[in-house]
């Protein structure tokens, strides 16, 4: 990663009146600042973590993606016999796998620091709150002032009161398991969400006997049923235990000769189309583990910053109410990211930051009410139709990018939908990674794209493929006319686009 030189950081003034204040520096806040700062806006960052760079860099994305990549490397070596490899013994080695990473992530957030701390804006190291609409305290006692607010405080970790002992459990989270220097020998995974289905995986390769309990039916409930399903078989192949349908009733944990343990109750309801039907009362289960993971997902860090000075309201969530241009209950102040979601998605928070600052900027410069009218409908063309895009780090990955099957029949728009096998695609079968499958939504009339999935070795770069003719509303016919190399994974998108134009060709033919 390129580095840039330190320059000093520009010394800040109290009570300076700002055209923006931005509270954070993580993804959503570092690139508010960018874009008002190009705009030409008065613009403070206000920070008060003790190391700066912010989730994404320090304890989400980017850790979690270098040691997954770790595990799925270790994985491949060890399943290297049907390729006619003998490689007799590979292991772990944890203190050498956790400095690579440290290495990794010191340099990608020493320079987001730099990028903090290069003078185009001010950076304040404190934490803030509000006093009044305008004006922020700080944690050094310093108050600040200005025009326009963007809150983009982040998430925290959640720890549901409604699970008995939880809260007193002292659980690990995904920063501890990201900062681990050896195999933990148990570990029960609490939720079965991305964070639980990724770390799983990660540790299940690494050595450690896991268990995963899980709320709802499936894994990742807010994906289809059919890629939790791929996603549950290759982590069972990996040794996860894993009960769905559960509901948690307590977590406890006790010390003996200083060694922590974990037990687990919980009610497990065996699937609803279980072949037995005794087999759907639920039953009481325990299990015990050396270390628990708390997944059970994250909540908005938005408590300390009392937006009830600010006039700015939550949902019962937590999240921020925000229209579309990221405006709150009170409109001039803004807010981006995991603070108001509804996705914890990086390049969704990038996104709405700069439509909030963007919309300020025109806030600002606008004379007439008219002018502003007209800049607002530039702003909803250029972000109004961005399509959802998510990818899970799982191996198979796990890509969606549009419209869902869940979607598309819940708002009842009418679809044709096709799907090829990885098992039947001879690129995916010469690298052994035959496990999944791609899948197309279409609009039946005109071909139009409406989303994809896919499931499968490399889903997260292949669903790429979409993005650009999704944004561009390109239908199956225009995929097609492009090129497509062979052999490679990215032909198997063909074969479901070719399916659906011929679905469409054959009921004009019939016409
Ligand atoms: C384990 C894990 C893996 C993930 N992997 C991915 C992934 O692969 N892809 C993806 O897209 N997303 C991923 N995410 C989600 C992603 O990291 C977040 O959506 C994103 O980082 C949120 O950015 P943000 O700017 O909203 O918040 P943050 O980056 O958390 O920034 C918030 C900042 O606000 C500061 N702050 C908080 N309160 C105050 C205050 N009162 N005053 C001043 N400053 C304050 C904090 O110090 C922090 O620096 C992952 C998350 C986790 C936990
Ligand atoms: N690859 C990626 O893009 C990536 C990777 C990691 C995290 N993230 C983001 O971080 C966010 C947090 O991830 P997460 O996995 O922690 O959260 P999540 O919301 O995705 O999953 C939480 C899980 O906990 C379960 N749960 C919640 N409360 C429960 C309760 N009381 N009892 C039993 N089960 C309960 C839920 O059913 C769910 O399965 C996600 O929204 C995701 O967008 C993204």
């Amino acid at each position: 990663m390129k580095q840039k030189t330190t320059r000093t950081p520009k010394p800040h003034t109290a009570h300076r009146n700002y055209d923006l204040a931005i509270i954070g520096g993580g993804s959503a806040g570092y690139n508010a600042a960018r874009t008002a700062t190009s705009l030409g806006l008065k613009t403070a960052v206000i920070d008060g973590a003790a190391e700066l760079g912010g989730l994404c860099i320090l304890r989400g994305c980017m850790p979690s993606k270098t040691l997954l990549h770790v595990a799925d490397t270790l994985h491949a070596v060890r399943h290297a016999a049907p390729l006619g490899l003998r490689i007799p013994r590979a292991t772990p080695d944890m203190p050498a796998i956790q400095a690579r990473k440290r290495r990794i992530i010191a340099d990608f957030a020493s320079y987001r620091q730099n990028q903090l701390h290069n003078g185009d804006f001010a950076l304040i190291p404190h934490y803030a709150h509000f006093l009044d609409p305008h004006t922020l305290a700080l944690s050094n006692g310093e108050t600040l002032r200005a025009r326009h607010i963007l809150i983009a405080t982040g998430s925290r970790i959640s720890t549901p009161s409604s699970i008995p002992g939880l809260a007193d459990a002292q659980c690990w989270t995904s920063d501890d398991i990201l900062d681990l220097d050896f195999i933990p020998k148990t570990l029960v995974v609490l939720g079965g969400g991305i964070v639980a289905c990724e770390l799983a995986q990660l540790l299940a390769r690494l050595g450690t006997r896991v268990t995963l309990i899980q709320r709802s039916a499936q894994l990742l409930r807010d994906h289809s049923a059919q890629a939790a399903d791929v996603i549950r078989q290759s982590l069972e192949a990996d040794g996860v235990e894993i009960f769905t349908n559960t509901q948690l009733l307590r977590v406890s944990r006790k010390t003996a000769r200083g060694k922590a343990s974990y037990t687990i109750e919980f009610e497990h309801k065996k699937s609803a189309n279980s072949a037995k039907r005794r087999d759907a009362s639920p039953k009481r289960e325990v299990v015990t583990a050396q270390h628990c993971l708390n997944a059970l997902g994250r909540t908005p860090h938005t408590a300390p910053l009392a937006l009830d000075l600010a006039g700015v309201k939550t949902a019962p969530s937590g999240h921020i109410l925000a229209n579309r241009w990221q405006q709150t209950t009170a409109p001039h102040i803004y807010a981006a990211g995991d603070c108001t979601g509804p996705h914890e998605i990086v390049h969704l928070a990038i996104q709405q930051a700069e439509l909030a600052v963007r919309h300020i900027a025109a806030a600002l410069e606008a004379k007439t009410a008219r002018e502003m009218t007209s800049r607002r409908k530039h702003l909803a063309k250029e972000y109004g139709r961005r399509p959802l895009l998510s990818v899970v780090f799982t191996d198979p990955q796990l890509a969606q990018i549009g419209l869902s099957e869940r979607d598309l029949k819940t708002s009842n728009t009418p679809y044709l939908c096709a799907s090829y096998p990885y098992d039947d695609h001879g690129k995916a079968i010469l690298l052994e990674a035959t496990r999944g499958y791609a899948k197309v939504f279409a609009s039946p009339r005109t071909g139009r794209l409406l989303g994809a999935e896919i499931v499968g070795r490399d889903s997260g770069e292949l669903i790429h493929c979409f993005s650009t003719p999704l944004a561009m509303r390109a239908t199956v016919f225009d995929m097609l006319r492009a090129p497509w190399y062979h052999p490679t994974l990215a032909e198997i998108l063909t074969y479901p686009l070719e399916e659906i134009a011929d679905q469409i060709s054959a009921a004009k033919t019939k016409v």
